[in-house]
This record gives C-alpha cells, sequence and structure tokens, in this order.
C-alpha cells in the first residue's frame, strides 16, 4: 500500500509550478476563518462554541499540548499501517467522524454530504440523532460503506426503542449511545445569539418520521409544526437515566453498544461492569461541562480502568495527526474527529470533509514514519512524555 501521507504531500507540491488561486487550506485554523466568514454569527458560533467561559474546550487543547511525543530512530517505517479492528470490522484508518446533529445550518449538502465524504474514505460514519434528514436516508447514501448511528436516549422509551429497531432495520452496523446530553448546556454565545436550532426545526428530521413520535402528536408536523417542535423540546433528552438502565438497550439491539461521554474511571468500570463493547472518552468537544478535564488527561485513567475488557475511542480537541497518535499511545483504538471535519463542510460540502480528512490522516501517517512508529496498532505510552 502506498503511503497516504506522502501521496497527498506530492499531490500538493505537483502544483508549485502552476497553483491553483482558488485551492483549498491545509491549515486547521483556517478552514475555521473561512467557515466564520461563510456563516451567520447563530450557525458559526453553535459548531465553534462551548459551554460557559469555553475552559473545557481549552483544556481539551491543553491536555494534547502537553503531551511531548519522543521521536524514534532507525526502524525502517517504509510501510505504515494505519488500520484498526473495531467490533470485528477492519477500517483503514484510526478516525471516525463525530456525530454532529444539525447539519443543515452548516451546508445544503448537510449529513449527506459529510456521509459520502467518509464513505469515499472508508471512515465510518457516525449518523447524529438530531441529524438534518432521517436516518435512512444516510445509511441509503453510505451504500456499503460503515455507518454507525448515535442515539440520544429520549424521555420516551418508544422512541428509543423505535430508533433503535429503525437503526438496525437500515444497515447500521454499531450504536453510540450519548450520556452527556441529557439536556442543552449552559451555552454563552448561543444564549447571547438567542440561536437554537432546534426551534426552527431543525435536526428533528429522526423524530418527525418516526412512529413512536407521531402517534403522540394531535396533527402531523407538516399540519402543526410548532406544537410537534413543542413536544420534541419535551421528549429529546432524559435526565432520569441511571446505569440499571443500559440493560433496556441490551435488551432492545444486537449491535455492539458504545457510550459516549465517559471521563471519571469510576463510571468506565461501571460501563464494563453492565458489559457494554465499547466507551467513548469525551467530554462533547467542550460543549456540556464547563472546567471538565480535558479529554485527553481523562484516558489514561479511563483506559487503566477498562484494560482489555471494552473498546476504547476518544475525541474532544483532535485537530492534527499528532493528536491522533498521541490519544492512540495513551490507549484509544481511535479516536472521532468532530468540529475539523465541519469547518470542511462550511467551506465546501463533502469534497471539504472529504479534503480536511485526508490531510488529518496524511499529516498522522507522516508524524508516524518520523516518530519511527509504522502500526498504529503498536504505538505505546513510552513514546510520550508529558510536560509539568
Ligand atoms: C455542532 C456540533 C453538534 C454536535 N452534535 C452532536 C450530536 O448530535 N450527538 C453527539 O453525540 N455529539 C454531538 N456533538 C459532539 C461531537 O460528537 C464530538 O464529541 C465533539 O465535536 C468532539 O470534539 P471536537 O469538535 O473538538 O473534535 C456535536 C458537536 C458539535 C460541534
Ligand atoms: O450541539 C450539540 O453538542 C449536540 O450534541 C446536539 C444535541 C442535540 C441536537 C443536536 C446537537
Amino acid at each position: 500500500m502506498e503511503n497516504i501521507g506522502n501521496n497527498i504531500q506530492y499531490q500538493i507540491y505537483a502544483t508549485m509550478q502552476n497553483p491553483d488561486p482558488d485551492r483549498f487550506p491545509v491549515i486547521h485554523e483556517e478552514w475555521e476563518n473561512l467557515a466564520r466568514k461563510k456563516l451567520q454569527d447563530g450557525p458559526f458560533y453553535y459548531i465553534a462554541g462551548g459551554a460557559g467561559s469555553e475552559k473545557t474546550m481549552r483544556a481539551n487543547l491543553k491536555a494534547l499540548s502537553k503531551q511531548e511525543i519522543i521521536p524514534r530512530m532507525l526502524r525502517n517505517v517504509d510501510q505504515r499501517d494505519l488500520s484498526v479492528n473495531l467490533f470485528g470490522q477492519k477500517y483503514p484508518f484510526p478516525i471516525l467522524q463525530a456525530p454532529i446533529g444539525v447539519q443543515s445550518i452548516i451546508h445544503e449538502e448537510g449529513d449527506i454530504g459529510s456521509a459520502k465524504a467518509s464513505a469515499e474514505m472508508g471512515v465510518p460514519y457516525i449518523a447524529s440523532s438530531a441529524s438534518s434528514v432521517p436516518m435512512e436516508k444516510i445509511a441509503e447514501a453510505m451504500g456499503d460503506a460503515p455507518c454507525w448511528f448515535q442515539l440520544y436516549w429520549s424521555r420516551d422509551s418508544e422512541i428509543v426503542a423505535s430508533f433503535l429497531s429503525r437503526a438496525e432495520k437500515s444497515g447500521y452496523s454499531a450504536i453510540v449511545v450519548t450520556l452527556d446530553t441529557p439536556m442543552m448546556a449552559w451555552r454563552e454565545k448561543d444564549l447571547k445569539n438567542v440561536y437554537l436550532p432546534f426551534l426552527a426545526g431543525e435536526g428533528v428530521a429522526n423524530y418527525f418520521t418516526d412512529p413512536a413520535f407521531l402517534t403522540k402528536l394531535d396533527k402531523p408536523p407538516q399540519e402543526d409544526p410548532q406544537a410537534a417542535i413543542i413536544h420534541w423540546t419535551k421528549i429529546f433528552g432524559n435526565t432520569g437515566l441511571t446505569w440499571d438502565d443500559i440493560d433496556f438497550l441490551r435488551e432492545h439491539t444486537k449491535l455492539p453498544i458504545i457510550l459516549k461521554g465517559i471521563l471519571h474511571p469510576e463510571d468506565a468500570k461501571l460501563a464494563v461492569k453492565k458489559g457494554v463493547d465499547g466507551i467513548i472518552v469525551s467530554n462533547h468537544g467542550g460543549r456540556q461541562v464547563d472546567g471538565a478535564i480535558g479529554a485527553l488527561d481523562a484516558l489514561p485513567d479511563v483506559a487503566a480502568a477498562v484494560g482489555d475488557k471494552a473498546t476504547i475511542l476518544m475525541d474532544s480537541g483532535i485537530r492534527r495527526g499528532s493528536d491522533i497518535l498521541k490519544a492512540i499511545a495513551l490507549g484509544a483504538e481511535a479516536v472521532l474527529v468532530g468540529r475539523p471535519l465541519m469547518y470542511g463542510l462550511a467551506v465546501a460540502g463533502q469534497r471539504g470533509v472529504k479534503e480536511v480528512m485526508q490531510n488529518i490522516l496524511a499529516d498522522l501517517d507522516i508524524t508516524m514514519g518520523l516518530a519511527g512508529q509504522s502500526s498504529v496498532s503498536n504505538l505505546e505510552a513510552s513514546l510520550l512524555r508529558k510536560m509539568e
């Protein structure tokens, strides 16, 4: 296999005599700046913002930058293997597209555009419960490419059961259950902008096409959208859940169950005790608890608590190849990428998402090689030193 890093790098430098003046950016911060120019305040800050003072968002970046790589030399890195095995399935790269709701506010191609970009790369796409088109449409657009479904656990358990059954029927191969968002956080920028996409009917497609949801309405959403949205606000989250409720999921799906939003090692132990298949160490990109631990800082203790009893994934703050290397060295099998791909979507739809994905993977490949590493499955914590 050709190494993706050298390929992409070569493709870029090959245009040296005649560079395209409209070419895409390479630098993460430039994608974000372009997205800022394209989007109104409301949508842009909905994506870019976090909870409260955004301390957690900064903690994510700080946790990553505190870890330093100590490269190894003379280890034959001609062939780099970036592939991973997750839940019995082999994937070419150690990244997944994080579940992101309301993508219609970002670009007209929305979820279908970003899903197809994932499909082109062989990167699993995690469709959000709050997608802008029904999950069946996303699965159809993905064809045979890998897709997982992210569940927001509704207060109405009939909707939960219905979502699980729809996901299974339409070909999703795993269920990601997000635990850190039983309600929307205190998000200062959204409150300042008075911007909440759902109230404008964005991100509710799965609900408005769900038989269990529709039976609770007096009139169909097309006839009385306002009433449907009000009902949605009542059933969306579930602050009453406890660990015992995990059994309900197991009874309603045969797919692997992955809990998203674990930070405390005691919760990781409870997850293992409940027999879940995987966990995602995540603080939701700093969008839920202000002043929470950086996700990478939470990873080593969670990994120690889980051992080999469940698959560990991680997200929150991944921007570049070296970030992925660090997360995997500290115990994750693979990482989810969120906002960088959404800035790609904002700027150029499907093509933008694919471009950002390719660049992050090229950077990872080259960083691996230069650090003396030829396989992501062999990355170890001894490759890192944590700054005081
Ligand atoms: C605009 C936006 C919408 C999101 N929607 C969801 C969602 O519907 N479900 C979910 O589990 N996580 C959601 N997340 C969180 C991401 O899945 C992921 O945890 C986070 O973006 C990772 O951090 P990063 O953006 O720093 O990569 C959302 C994040 C953003 C930025
Ligand atoms: O905005 C988010 O972070 C998020 O997780 C979400 C929650 C509900 C619907 C859409 C997105």
